[in-house]
């Protein structure tokens, strides 16, 4: 029998892989792996799994990231040629052969900056892979042709390469892929999670193909990378995967790697990474691209993070509900994780992250109106004047009520409580408790990630096991208003907050102010949760008391 060990290729400068022994056992493959440095053996790896090559990777590439600190920056910085920062462009951004040549214009027009830049798919494409995919799955492999989004992508890939002026070669094999990819789902009449990743990849993979084919067409040298291929190592949770310490090194390493070869504008693909057991395509959740940003920039220690959207900065609260929002000129890294895990779609939840621990500034600008100042986020800000940010509203959430039916004075029924929710693998959004009670929301976005059917009938699960230990209240269509700013200020913020809901009738359900100093947050019906938003932001932003 031959077997053969695939090495993934990220292993750091000077040092080197070779697999030792290589044998089949009733565990499957057993090997072990030896890391060689000029100064000898590093480390050997023993194991005896299926699936190696990234693990054996992850352990290359921590060496990898004390080693590049002092060997690959050093070596590039100095020449004045370093790469400056990352500018990350949305769907809105690039939707349209016109808007992106705008954003061309826009990148040559800081001749300082020598950007990486992140594209998300075009306008609306990646909702657009979905519904195709939705469709394929009960249409029949004949009628593929006709589902609507797909003649609607290849129409506006091929308009937008004509438009541009570049070759329709650049994403020809993509389209043909995303055809056949579409039969695939139409005959197998099943669209996996795994395969909906790789489904929605062709969206970023065409949108940075046509802009790296029009900057080089326009004299201005780039290339384009698909960010699966160059080390963006992620779990294996498909649709919602996590960026593992190994990307670093390894985007690290190739992208400083070619730009000291040749000055050509990488232009990544973001939202996109590899699962490190399937080595398939993942997507980082919805709004990914932010987070693929904030980890170049991290991972080349670049000296600002720039995502450009179509808003003019984060506002104060989400201008869908009130148009009179205003931009929020600044925000700490903590006050923008708040606002971004709490439901304000302008930033990926994890996106800041990678930010805060490389301690790099982020700057969310308006690409449309590139002359407003934008929001900067930094570590720390002047909170003296601060009291409110940012009012952020999460519909659609569901609470629990959850009585204990033993005596006051008991100890571990808290304890059981979460048992429960890290045995389920459900994550508490927003808890409140008194010694036998507890409040507390389930993280929407874990749910939605799931079937409606499976939704549901984890929830009777949840309840069905609190139930050996508690009194189960289930509350549905809750919504959680995060008010974002400072804390220290709570009396002053809650004394008005109440005012203002007492005299528009509203009765909040829960409140709980976190351990994060910046975030107060209150539970309310639904229903009552757009006017509470209006007549709050009204109460803070628009009057002068
Ligand atoms: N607090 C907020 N600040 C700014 N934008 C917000 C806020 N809450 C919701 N939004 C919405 O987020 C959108 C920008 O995010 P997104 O669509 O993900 O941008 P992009 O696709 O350009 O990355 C805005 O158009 C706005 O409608
Ligand atoms: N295209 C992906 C990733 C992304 O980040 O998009 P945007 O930057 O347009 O939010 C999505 O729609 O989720």
């Amino acid at each position: 029998m031959t077997a053969s060990l695939q090495l993934y290729g990220v292993q750091a400068p000077g040092l080197a892989l070779s697999s030792r022994r290589l044998e089949f056992g009733t565990k499957g493959l057993n090997f072990s792996v030896t890391l060689t440095s000029s100064s000898g053996i590093f480390r050997t790896v023993e194991h005896s799994c299926r699936n190696i090559a990234l693990r054996v990777s992850c352990e290359a590439a921590r060496v990898d990231l004390l080693e590049r600190k002092e060997t690959e920056i050093r070596n590039l910085s100095g020449t004045g040629k370093e790469l400056t920062c990352v500018m990350k462009f949305g769907g809105s951004s690039v939707a349209s052969a016109e808007r992106m040549k705008e954003i061309a214009n826009l990148i040559l027009s800081f001749p300082d900056e020598r950007p990486v830049i992140v594209l998300s798919a075009m306008g609306k494409t990646t909702n657009k892979l979905l519904m195709a995919g939705e469709k394929a799955v009960t249409c029949g492999v004949t009628n593929v042709e006709s589902i609507e989004e797909l003649s609607f992508i290849k129409e506006l890939h091929l308009r937008t390469a004509h438009e541009l002026g570049v070759e329709t070669t650049v994403i020809a094999k993509h389209l043909e892929g995303l055809h056949q990819l579409l039969k695939g789902i139409a005959m197998m009449k099943e669209l996996t999670l795994r395969t909906r990743d790789y489904l929605v990849s062709f969206g970023e993979c065409m949108s940075t193909r046509l802009f790296s084919a029009y900057l080089n067409k326009i004299g201005h040298k780039a290339r384009q990378y698909d960010a699966f291929e160059i080390g963006f190592i992620t779990t294996d949770d498909f649709t919602n995967a996590d960026i593992l310490e190994a990307t670093y090194p390894a985007v690290s390493k190739t992208l400083l790697g070619d730009w000291s070869k040749e000055y050509a504008v990488p232009v990544v693909t973001g939202f996109l990474g590899k699962g490190w057991r399937s080595c398939a395509v993942t997507t980082l959740g919805r709004g990914g691209s932010d987070l693929t940003a904030t980890t170049i920039g991290k991972a080349l220690g670049l000296r600002e993070i720039q995502v450009w959207k179509d808003v003019d900065g984060v506002l104060t609260c989400d201008p869908n509900i009130y148009s009179g929002a205003q931009a929020v000129p600044y925000l700490t890294f903590d006050e923008a994780a708040e606002l971004a895990y709490f439901g304000a779609q302008v930033l990926h939840p994890l996106s800041m992250r990678p930010a805060r621990d490389g301690d790099i500034p982020v700057r969310v600008k308006n690409s449309y109106n590139p002359s407003a100042p934008g929001t900067v986020i930094t570590r720390s800000r002047d909170m003296s004047k601060a009291v409110l940010t940012s009012i952020v509203l999460k519909r659609n959430v569901t609470m629990l009520d959850i009585a204990s039916t033993r005596m006051l004075g008991q100890y571990g029924f808290l304890a059981k409580v979460f048992t429960t929710f890290e045995d389920l693998g459900i994550s508490v959004d927003v808890v409140a408790t008194s010694e036998v009670s507890i409040s507390l929301t389930l993280d929407p976005a874990k749910l939605w990630g799931r079937e409606l059917i499976q939704r549901e009938s984890e929830l009777d699960h949840v309840v069905e096991e609190l139930e050996k230990i508690a009194v189960v209240k289930l509350l549905q269509r809750r919504s959680i208003i995060s008010l974002i700013g400072n804390v220290q200020k709570s009396s002053l913020i809650l004394e008005k907050v109440f005012q203002v809901l007492r005299s528009n009738g509203v009765n909040v359900q829960m409140i709980s102010q976190g351990a994060s100093k910046v975030n107060i947050s209150l539970i309310v019906n639904d229903e009552e949760a757009e006017q509470c938003v209006r007549a709050l932001h009204s109460a803070f932003f628009e009057t002068s008391s």
